[in-house]
């Protein structure tokens, strides 16, 4: 598992060692939960072009699954850059718009004034071949239970797609690399996991460290 490391360490940390730096870095006034998504996003645009130039000059098409937490919320973001970049970009919500955490709610609610949002039940007979990018922000750092059997179904079947994890694939526990449903662990392939600020032990642990495939790591300024 390689990590390509901009922010110059690629020490790990763990979840809670995250949160509190994040939640430092706002309660400082430095910063806002906001401007930290906005980051994130626009690390994992900049990770896809990165990864696959090819993709810059075409028009393509992108699925972004968004989670009901700030995951979810990241996810928003890099919807609304890719089609500001001229891509076709289908969202997918797992939850209720509602019940979204503050700063997904705003990216929720940007994305709508540029396309749509379906409920995540619609991918359930999806052709997946006709997307080459497939990004997966349905669960970050605040996964903690095992993922959901209609979830790992539509993951599973994006394996031959450009898979673009933010923060961690939604299967992997980020503390220990733990594998939090049946899942192949060859499929480290055209898989690109973009982290934040450091990467996390479940990126090089256990069967984080196979299924995470490249594991990007972003500055977000924290
Ligand atoms: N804090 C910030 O300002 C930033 C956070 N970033 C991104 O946010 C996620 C962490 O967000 P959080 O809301 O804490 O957690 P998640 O989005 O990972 O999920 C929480 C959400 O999901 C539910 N849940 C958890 N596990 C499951 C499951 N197996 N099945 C169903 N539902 C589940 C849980 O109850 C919550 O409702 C972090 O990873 C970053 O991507 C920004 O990057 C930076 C700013
Ligand atoms: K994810």
């Amino acid at each position: 598992m390689k990590t390509s490391d901009q922010t110059g360490s690629s020490e790990t940390i763990t979840s809670d060692e995250m949160r509190a730096l994040e939640q430092a870095a706002i309660a400082s006034g430095r910063v806002t939960g906001l401007e930290l998504m906005e980051r994130a996003g626009k690390g994992v645009v900049e990770a896809i072009f990165e990864e696959w130039p090819e993709l810059v000059k075409d028009k393509r098409r992108a699925v972004v699954l968004c989670g009901p937490g700030n995951n979810g919320g990241d996810g928003f973001v890099v919807a609304r850059l890719l089609e500001k970049a001229g891509w076709g970009v289908e969202t997918f919500l797992y939850g209720d718009a509602k019940k979204l955490p503050p700063d997904a709610r705003v990216n929720y609610e940007l994305w709508l004034g540029r396309g749509g949002v379906s409920k995540i039940e619609v991918c359930y007979s999806y052709r997946w071949a006709s997307h080459p990018v497939v990004v997966d922000a349905l669960f970050g750092i605040g996964m903690n239970r095992p993922l959901p059997d209609e979830l790992r179904n539509i993951l599973m079947a994006t394996l031959n797609c450009r898979r673009v994890a933010v923060d961690i694939p939604s299967y992997v526990s980020s503390d220990t690399g733990d594998l939090m449903c049946p899942w192949p662990h060859y499929t480290g392939q055209n898989q690109l996991t973009v982290t934040f600020h450091r990467p996390k032990a479940g990126h090089v642990m256990a069967d984080g460290a196979q299924v995470c495939g490249k594991v990007v790591v972003k500055d977000i300024g924290l």
